[in-house]
Order: C-alpha cells, then structure tokens, then sequence
C-alpha cells in the first residue's frame, strides 16, 4: 500500500499546478455572441449618421423611414443576442463553480480523518459554500468582457482608419493606456483579495472552532481573550474588505478618466475639422457631417468594452482568489487506502478475520515511524485488547484497521481484502470521543442512515443500556456535542451506534472506559462484549480489568509488540 503527504511546502506532492482559469465552451459562445452583439453597434452608427447627413441635405421623412427601420431591428437583434449571451455565460459559470465544488468535496472526503494537515472544517465550509460563489460573476462577467475589450476596439479602429488617421491615432494612443494602468491596479488588487479572502476564511475557521469549544472556553476563563482575539480579526477583515473596495473604485476612476479624454479629444478633432478649422488628418478633402459623425458615434463604443471590463475588473481579483482557495482544497495529504467493495470470492471468506503484515505508518514524511514492521494475525471472532502506553500507537492501529488511512509499508486485510473506507460496513467503531449532533438520542443512532428502521434503534439502545434514558428523554433534542449526557452514557450511544449495524463483523473500540469510574467503566464493559458477541473485537486500552476479559492481549511497545503479535 502506498501513502501520499504534502511536501514540505504544503502543497501538491504529486506537483499538478492548479488551473487557474477555466476553458469551458459555453463561455466562449457566450463571449462571442456578446462580441457580435456589440459590433452591431458598427452597422447601426454608419446608418444613423447617413439618416443625419441626409435630414441635413434636406432629405424628407421618406429618405430616411427604412434607414430608421434598420437601426431599430438591428437593436432588436441586439438585446437579443445580449440577452442570450448573458445566460450562455452565467449557465456556464455556474456549470464550472458546481464542477469545481464537486472536485474539492471529492478531494476532502479522499483525505484521511485521522490526517491533522486537513483544512479546518470552518475553512472548508466558508470556501466551497461562500467565496466560490465569487467565481460565478468571475467568469460570467470578466472572461466574456476580456473578449469583448480585445476584439471590439480593434473591429472600431479599423473603421477609422480610413476615415481619419488623425482620429484612428486619438484612440490608439488612449486605448493602450487603460489596459496598463489596468493591469499595475490589477496586480494589487489580487493580493488584496487573497488577504481578504484568507481573512474571510480563517475568521469562519475560528468561529466555528470556538463555538464547538465553548464550554472549555468558559470554564477555562478565556471568554475575554477569545473575545479580544475575534474582534481583532473582524476588524482585519473590515480593513481587508476596505482594501479590496478601494482599489475597485480607483479603477474604475482612472478608466472613466482615459476613456474621457480619448472621447472629448476624438469630438473635439472632428468640431474643429467640421468647421474648417483642421483640415488634416482625413484622407479624402476633410470630414463631412456623415463620416464626421460616425467616427463621433464609434468614439464612446470604442472605449466602451474598456469600461464594461473595469467595471468587472475586481471580480477578476475575487474570482481568481477564489479559484486558487478552492483548487487548494485539492491538496494532497494523508490519504484514505483506495478500495473497492467486497468482491464475490471474498464475500465467502471467514467474516471478521484481520491480518497485518509487515505494516510501517507514519503521519507525515516529516516525521517519525509510529508503527514499523508490525505483524498481527486476529482470527474470526477473537477478542484482543491492544496495550500500551500513552502515544505507543493504539488508536492508529485501529484507524489502519478501518481503513482510514493508507499504511506507508506492508498490507492490512479484512477477511483477505485490503482494508479501506469501502469495508466500512463489516467494521462497527466505538471512537474516544464520539460525536453527538444536536437532535434526539434516537436519530443519533439513526444517522440518517436510510436503510435503517426506528426500530433498529430502539434494540440497539436497548442493547447498549440506554433504552430507559432514551424512552424518557423522547423526543426531547440533544444539545450540540452532547449536552444532556453524561461521560457514560455518550460512550453507551456509541455503542448503540456500533449495535445498529447488524452486517459488522468487527467491534474496534478506542478506550471505551478511559475517564469512567469503575462500576460505568465495568458496565460498558459487559455491553461492549455483548455486542462483540460472536464478532471479532479489537479494544485499545488502558484499562487492565478491560483487557482481562479478552481473548488475547497484545503490548504495544517497541521491544516487545513483535513478540507479543505472534
Ligand atoms: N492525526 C495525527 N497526526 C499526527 N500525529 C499523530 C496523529 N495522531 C496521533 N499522532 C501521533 O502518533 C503517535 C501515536 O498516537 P496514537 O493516538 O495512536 O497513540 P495511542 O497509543 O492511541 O495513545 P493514547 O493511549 O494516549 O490514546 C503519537 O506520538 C501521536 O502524537
């Protein structure tokens, strides 16, 4: 079995750079019909100022009547190709922020329970569910604007050009202007929404740390201090936010200020040459109303695709941070095994039977071996109770044993399969500290888990001496992290849990009667082995009277854990 870390850097050990932006089709259509919808704007400005030329030549109503026809139809066809293009653009941005989402979720669930280097669950919450929403207007907007910016000045200028170079070279000279003051902005913007973003998400991260902690932070005296600590970070993020917010209006006030200039300057060459003032810079005799116009008319929609993307511009600096957020999520780390379900022969085998060969773990490559050259033989059924002091490597044992992460040398199977998340269903797991959600006793047997009844739980609690409590308590909600229980009783709801799944085959229990007093502790005792009942059962412990009712013992120490295995 292989294992894969983060390299020292923390990132990607297998080294794929992450996409940053997007290729996806329906962006690209998007962006097109929106470039076409705006070049429309070339045939309606050439119409308009020939309708103007001729209303000065004295032409009547009827000269000008099928001209009027033609702009309003090619505005129809325009709305409608903006229309279109807008909801091309927004179907496929989200199409991207879904398929993204589902690349990250994948990622994290792919990553060992048991692997410290994970993104905090608040973290990964406020990435994948708030700021990779920014992604959207990212790509719906900026991308389709980019386009626009690089293909309609140029369709624009080459318009002019054989109209008046002097006007051409106004908007050329203004044009390449925005783009670099743009892009000087550009760079800081990014950085400033990566520190907000990262402020954002380390802000989410602590709440939600704190509030599952709360009742360590009271009893511990630390409200004031996690108080200090929370409003200084709000207060980052506020900066932060004002940062973000004030290179975006800059932005857009340096681009009104180009775009200004280049228009007034274009207007006031073609006023002066039509008064006779300038007679330079066409190529023919001078400007007439007609063509004097149209340049006019061309002016403001050759800086218009400029403003649109400034407008836009700092949702590139979000979108982008955002991708590069969500893409982090997809780091490797500590891995869980890759696995298959049971196969057909397997299925025949002894259920309940757990080999070790050879097996060497380590959390990170950083760090030390905490297992090595392991060997362990549990047959069906047996019971064995793993000693050792404190940090000797039980409770990673059992993790290996669930599958829930990969060993760096050698092989664990379960009933000749290589363990991994996919045998889950053989295994029925009694955790240190089992987590109790906010809702009844009931349903925290249940766990949604569709396949069982109301009446499954009711045995199990039953089973696990919980069924008195539990028919009193009814439907009377839990707290979060199990307030209303006592020490005990949470450990009996694991064990309720455990009983429920009636396919398990396999009881791992990691301390179940650490921090109990002896006739709790020796309670459980007897419920754990009912339900190890004709099960194989693998108990971490400290507890020497546990460990006396098992089948075998094994100590886990280096000098000695070889021997003791076999
Ligand atoms: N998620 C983790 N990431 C990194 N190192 C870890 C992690 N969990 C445990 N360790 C380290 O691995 C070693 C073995 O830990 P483990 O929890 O398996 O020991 P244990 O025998 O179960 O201890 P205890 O009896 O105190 O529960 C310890 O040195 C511990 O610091």
């Amino acid at each position: 079995m292989g294992s894969a870390y983060l390299d020292k850097n923390g990132k990607q050990a297998s080294g794929k750079p992450a996409k940053a932006v997007p290729r996806h089709g329906g962006l690209q259509k998007a962006a097109i019909v929106q470039t076409l919808a705006s070049l429309i704007w070339i045939p309606q400005a050439a119409i308009v100022a020939t309708a103007v030329g001729r209303i000065a030549n004295g032409g009547g109503f009827n000269d000008v009547l099928w001209l009027a026809a033609s702009i309003a139809t090619l505005g129809i066809v325009r709305s409608c190709l903006e229309a279109a293009s807008g909801r091309m653009a927004f179907w496929a941005a989200r199409a991207e922020l879904t398929a993204r989402r589902e690349r990250a979720i994948e990622a994290l669930s792919r990553r060992s329970p048991i692997d410290s280097a994970r993104p905090s669950s608040g973290e990964a919450a406020s990435v994948i569910g708030e700021q990779a929403e920014m992604i959207v207007p990212y790509l719906s907007r900026f991308q389709p604007a980019r386009f626009k910016a690089s293909a309609v000045p140029l369709a624009i200028l080459v318009c002019v050009v054989p109209i008046s170079w002097v006007a051409a070279l106004i908007l050329l000279f203004a044009m390449p202007l925005i783009p670099v003051f743009m892009a000087l902005i550009g760079w800081r913007a990014q950085a400033a929404s990566e520190k907000q973003l990262s402020a954002t998400g380390g802000l989410n991260g602590f709440l939600l740390d704190r509030l599952r902690g709360m009742a360590t932070i009271r009893s511990l005296n630390a409200v004031d201090a996690t108080a200090t600590r929370l409003r200084a970070d709000a207060e980052s993020l506020k900066v932060r936010t004002m940062a973000v917010l004030k290179i975006a209006f800059l932005s857009s006030a340096v681009l009104e200020l180009f775009a200004a200039l280049g228009v007034a300057l274009v207007a006031v060459y073609i006023g002066f040459s039509l008064l006779g003032e300038i007679r330079f810079g066409a190529w023919t005799s001078g400007l007439d109303l007609t063509t004097g116009l149209f340049v006019l008319l061309l002016a403001p929609a050759f800086f218009e695709p400029l403003r649109e993307l400034s407008a836009v511009w700092h949702d590139r600096a979000a979108g982008e941070a955002a991708i590069k957020a969500i893409d982090a999520l997809n780091a490797d780390g500590l891995m869980l095994p890759k696995g298959t379900h049971q196969s057909e022969d397997q299925a025949s085998a002894p259920a309940g039977a757990i080999r070790m060969q050879n097996v060497g773990f380590r959390y990170s490559k950083d760090t030390d071996a905490v297992i090595d050259a392991f060997d362990l033989n549990i047959r069906p059924g047996e019971h064995v109770a793993l000693l050792g002091a404190s940090g000797s490597g039980k409770s990673t044992l059992l993790a290996l044993i669930a599958g829930q992460a990969s060993c760096e040398t050698g092989t664990v199977t379960i009933d000749g399969q290589p363990a991994n998340p996919h045998l889950q269903s053989k295994i029925a797991w009694v955790g240190q500290k089992p987590h109790v959600f906010a809702g009844t006793i009931a349903g925290n047997v249940l766990l949604n888990r569709r396949s069982l009844a109301r009446l499954d739980a009711a045995s199990a609690l039953d089973l696990a001496k919980l069924g008195s409590l539990a028919r009193n308590h009814g439907q009377r909600p839990l707290g979060d992290g199990g307030t209303g229980l006592s020490g005990g009783e949470v450990l009996r709801l694991a064990i309720a849990r455990a009983a429920v799944n009636r396919d398990a085959s396999i009881v791992l229990a990691d301390e179940p009667t650490a921090h109990l007093d002896a006739e709790t502790a020796s309670d459980i005792t007897e419920s754990l082995l009912v339900l190890a009942k004709g099960r194989t059962l693998v108990v971490a412990t400290h507890d020497p009277r546990l460990a006396a009712r098992m089948d075998r013992t094994i100590v886990l120490d280096p000098e000695t854990v070889r021997e003791a295995a076999e």
